[in-house]
């Protein structure tokens, strides 16, 4: 199937992140749950953070149009060698660990995603739905690489990090003029 990239991504049905427009904070039960599954996951880091991206980009090609390197790519062992992939592996799984190590400090939470947002938006003029199709990959990933880290209690409660991740970037997106983001579930 030829991909244009101005056409929006289709949506997987196999996503079911349900965003809503404000987020309750995680309690410190929930904190340490995500504290302990995340400290599985990060150990490996590298691998998880490619493999999340790749999913992400064969799944919804057109997300790659964002990236010089690797727009016109199709097969994903190419992918895998691209440093401008690997590169935003390395950021986005960084940018999650400062999440998950700061999440007693709300501010330093929201200081983190809005300067992600604003990046993304300003500088990368990056669709804010592909942050919520992103979020739903990450999860999927973790899951299946994880399966004994996270039972289904595990993953209702990184649903809700996920979304208040999604919530504050997005709220960057509104702060910075860039209308028409949507809260509605996938
Ligand atoms: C949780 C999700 C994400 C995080 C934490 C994240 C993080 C980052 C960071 C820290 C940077 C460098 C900051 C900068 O340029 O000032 C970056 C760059 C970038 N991001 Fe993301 N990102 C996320 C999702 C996405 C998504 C969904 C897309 C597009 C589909 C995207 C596209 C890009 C692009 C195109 C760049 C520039 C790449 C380059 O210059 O090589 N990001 N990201």
């Amino acid at each position: 199937v030829e991909k244009n990239p101005s056409t929006h991504p289709s949506i997987h049905p196999s996503i079911h992140l349900s965003i809503h427009p404000s987020t309750e904070p995680l309690s410190d039960a929930e904190r340490e749950i995500i504290q302990d599954t995340w400290g599985q996951v990060y150990k490996n880091c590298e691998d998880v953070g490619v493999s999340v991206l790749i999913r992400f980009f064969v799944s919804f090609p057109s997300a790659k149009q964002y990236f010089s390197q690797f727009q016109d790519m199709e097969d994903p062992a190419e992918m895998e060698k691209s440093s401008q992939l690997r590169h935003h592996a390395r950021r986005v799984m960084n940018a999650i660990n400062t999440v998950v190590e700061n999440l007693h400090d709300p501010e330093k939470v929201s200081s983190v995603l809005a300067l992600v947002g604003k990046a993304h938006a300003i500088k990368h003029k990056v669709e804010p739905m592909y942050f919520k199709i992103l979020s739903g990959v990450m999860l999927e990933v973790f899951n299946e690489d994880f399966p004994e880290f996270f039972p289904a209690e595990v993953q209702v409660i990184w649903t809700k990090l996920m979304s208040a991740v999604y919530w504050h970037v997005t709220g960057a997106y509104t702060e910075v003029g860039w209308l028409q983001v949507s809260s509605s579930a996938v």
